[in-house]
Parts: structure tokens; C-alpha cells; sequence
């Protein structure tokens, strides 16, 4: 489904992404965990289309996406979370929402029931501004964003930051429910342990920009290991 090979990024001159090759199934969910720094944003944000790589090839379901621009990437299927939840505070969960289903449908009073389904509280929220929503409900509402459109893909930036522990569960329930019922792919970047070992089938770990390990689902649900890569 998404088949990165052989990818350089970084920003100016400076290589962050150093040759890495991914290769993901459809409906996988796959986490890249890695310390702080080690270029995991980076290498979403090259997926993405946000940075233009330097070296590689990124393919999604066979199609070249390698020179794609970003604002390609959700008419082709391809959702992002990204870090920071991303909402914008100044709008209602309504207005957040229909950004979601893309600038041309703004006005039109389009389906957002797929965000209501799989996150109720959105609709008791509806004319309530972002901003004030707590952290758990932010982040409930950036993936409600992307999920509107009815991605093939997400790609999720560390949806866990700033939520309580016992919203981390529920979020992490209610992306393996709509993966699984959706068929949707996910590739989770998180530092969350618990999320990434209650949702993810296996994970690649990152360090200074190449993958340093393939980690089964066994491996993933020992402590010792996945600390290891996440510890400095
Ligand atoms: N816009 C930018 N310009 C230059 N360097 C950048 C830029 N954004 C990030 N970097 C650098 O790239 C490196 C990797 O950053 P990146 O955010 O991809 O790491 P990360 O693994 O996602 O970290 P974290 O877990 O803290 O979010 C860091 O050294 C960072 O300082």
C-alpha cells in the first residue's frame, strides 16, 4: 500500500532522512518509534508531500507519489495528523470538520456523520470553538478531520500529545475500530508506549535517520525492547 524506498529528506542542505525504505500493507497499522530528534516528523512530513525529498521513491497503492505536491495528497486518499493536533482554534468543531472534506465543500452542508460515529462527543460539541475543547477532544477532532474524507491512509503524528492517559486508550480503541472497519492504513508515529503497543502490528524503529529495527508485534509488547529504542 505505501512502499518508501531509498528516501533522503532534510531541510536545506542537511540530510535528516538517510535512506529509508518502508513498506506497509493495506489496512496495517504500523508505528515508527524513535527518541526525540531522530527525524520521525521529517520523515512523515516527505511522505506527505510537506518536504521534497532529495533522494528516494515513495509509492502509495503502485501510484508515484515521490514529486507530488502535499495538496495532492487528499484527493488521492492520503490523510495527516499532524504533531500538535493541528485544528484550527479559532473555529467551531463544524467549521474544523467540513476543512476536512475540503475547501470546495466549505458551504455545503456535507456528511460529517463518520466523525460523529466514531467520536460522539464531536456532536455535542458542534458550535463549540477548538480551542476550548480539552487536549483528549483536540485530538478526537484532528482525526475526525482527516477521517471525513475517507482516507485509504493516515498518517499520524503523535495524536497521544498533550491527552490523559485514560483518553489515550479510548483514541487508541477508536483508531483500530474505524481501521479495521474502514480498511484504512495507518502509519502512527508516537512516543507512547502504551499506544503504540495496544494498536500497532509492528513498528520500524528510527535513529539519526535511518531504521535501525523491524520490530515484530511479540517484540513490540516487551517493555525492554521498545524501551530501547525510545530512551536516550
Ligand atoms: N524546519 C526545520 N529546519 C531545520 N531543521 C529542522 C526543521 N524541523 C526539524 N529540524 C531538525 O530535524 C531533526 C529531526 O526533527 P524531527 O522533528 O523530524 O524529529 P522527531 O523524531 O519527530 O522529534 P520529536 O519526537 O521531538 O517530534 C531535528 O534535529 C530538528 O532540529
Amino acid at each position: 500500500m505505501l512502499k518508501v524506498q531509498g528516501l533522503v529528506s532534510g531541510y536545506g542542505k542537511v540530510q535528516i532522512i538517510r535512506g529509508v525504505d518502508i513498506e506497509i500493507s493495506s489496512g496495517e497499522i504500523v508505528s515508527i518509534i524513535g527518541r526525540n530528534g531522530v527525524g520521525k516528523t521529517t520523515l512523515m512530513k516527505t511522505i506527505m508531500g510537506a518536504i521534497r525529498p532529495m533522494a528516494g521513491k515513495i509509492e502509495i497503492d503502485g501510484k508515484d507519489f515521490t514529486k507530488k505536491p502535499i495538496y495532492t495528497r487528499a484527493a488521492d486518499g492520503v490523510g495527516y495528523v499532524e504533531q500538535g493536533h493541528g485544528i484550527f482554534p479559532a473555529l467551531t468543531v463544524e467549521e474544523n470538520l467540513k476543512i476536512g472534506l475540503g475547501i470546495n465543500n466549505m458551504k455545503k452542508s456535507k456528511d460529517l456523520s463518520i466523525a460523529h460515529e466514531y467520536f460522539p462527543i464531536l456532536l455535542s460539541r458542534s458550535k463549540q470553538k477548538a480551542g476550548t475543547l480539552s487536549g483528549g477532544e483536540q485530538a478526537m477532532l484532528s482525526i475526525a478531520r482527516v477521517l471525513v474524507a475517507k482516507p485509504r491512509i493516515i498518517l499520524l503524528d503523535e495524536p497521544s500529545e498533550g491527552v490523559q492517559p485514560n483518553v489515550v486508550n479510548q483514541i487508541g480503541e477508536i483508531i483500530s475500530k474505524f481501521s479495521k472497519e474502514m480498511n484504512i492504513t495507518i502509519l502512527l508515529v508516537e512516543q507512547h508506549l502504551k499506544l503504540i503497543q495496544s494498536i500497532s502490528q509492528r513498528a520500524y524503529a528510527l535513529d539519526k535517520g535511518v531504521i535501525v529495527g523491524n520490530l515484530t508485534r511479540e517484540e513490540l509488547l516487551d517493555n525492554d525492547t521498545v524501551a530501547s529504542y525510545l530512551t536516550v
